[in-house]
């Protein structure tokens, strides 16, 4: 099942994963029981599968439009509590030097505020050094407090594509880094282009993930590579955290960051991020200059 948020309206995805696609509203399709709030499907997750499970496939159909990617916004648009993750990748850790991390990697959080939808047009503050790191992003569905990992999966609603774009200056400036600051420029969390639940993906815990600019390939990977898989990274956070219906985990990024490059690289106006996820689709970020 494939869930998207189309101008804040949560609505069923219909087609493949590359053709057209044709969306149908929850709302209209539950008869008004689940839905148009994202954040109430979520908070419903649980009886809202069931209920899903039972839909006939006309019931879609009678439903559908065809779906226009434009109107796309990310898949939890107001979760409780957004985590992401660094160092989650023994090549990216390697790329930048610090050490492995053994008990828990580093975690963070990228503010509400820079959430976008799956395509859109990012300013880069002036001044700054914009980075990519493309990342799979799970989405809780039942809460998890002190979970095993194999509690984690069967929780989850499902998993989605995300670019955790970083401006390096302000990541690092000062005393201590800033990775909350320099991570939440607005639009600096692209998501989508929809929710994929689990049972969906032919493999949950391998999927290859990847980023080009302007065609070409800067970073490519498998999430069977995370040195915190979803499960055990769950599983940690939730012995501390209470993770609720809704939140957004960006489970960190692989090698291939401009900022490890040698010369550095970074985002320039005019270019074109075009970034994907196995069985999930894609993300398209074009960047124009800030003044
Ligand atoms: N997301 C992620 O892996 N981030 C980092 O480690 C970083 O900012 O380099």
């Amino acid at each position: 099942m494939r869930i998207a948020n189309l101008a804040g309206r949560g609505v069923f995805v219909l087609g493949g994963e590359d053709g057209d696609h044709q969306a149908a509203e929850i709302a209209a399709v539950s008869g008004g029981r689940f839905g148009p709030d994202l954040g109430q499907i979520y908070q419903n997750w649980g009886r809202f599968r069931e209920w899903a499970a039972t839909l006939a496939p006309d019931a879609l159909h009678t439903h559908a439009f065809p779906l226009n990617r434009a109107l796309l916004g990310a898949p939890s648009p107001a979760p409780r509590q957004v985590f992401a993750v660094g160092l989650n990748y023994r090549d990216h850790v390697a790329e930048t030097g610090f050490a492995v991390p053994e008990q828990l990697p580093p975690v963070f959080t990228k503010y509400v505020s820079a959430f976008s939808g799956p395509d859109s047009t990012v300013v880069l503050p002036v001044g700054g050094h914009v980075d990519w790191e493309v990342e799979l992003v799970v989405i809780v569905g039942r809460e998890l407090h002190r979970a095993d990992p194999e509690q984690v999966w069967p929780a989850l609603a499902g998993v989605t594509a995300g670019q955790d774009l970083s401006e390096r200056i302000s990541q690092f400036r000062g005393p201590a880094a800033q990775f909350g600051l320099g991570k939440s420029f607005p639009g600096f969390a692209p998501q989508g282009p929809w929710l994929v639940t689990p049972d969906e993906l032919a493999d949950r815990d391998d999927l290859e993930l990847g980023c080009a600019i302007d065609g070409q390939e800067v970073q490519k990977a498998r999430t069977g590579d995370l040195l915190f898989p979803v499960p055990e990274l769950l599983s940690r956070l939730s012995h501390t955290v209470v993770l609720l219906p809704g939140d957004v985990i960006f489970t960190g990024t692989p090698a291939g960051v401009g900022m490890s490059r040698e010369p550095q690289r970074f985002l320039q106006p005019g270019e074109t991020l075009d970034s994907w996820i196995e069985g999930v689709g894609t993300l398209r970020q074009t960047f124009v200059a800030g003044r």
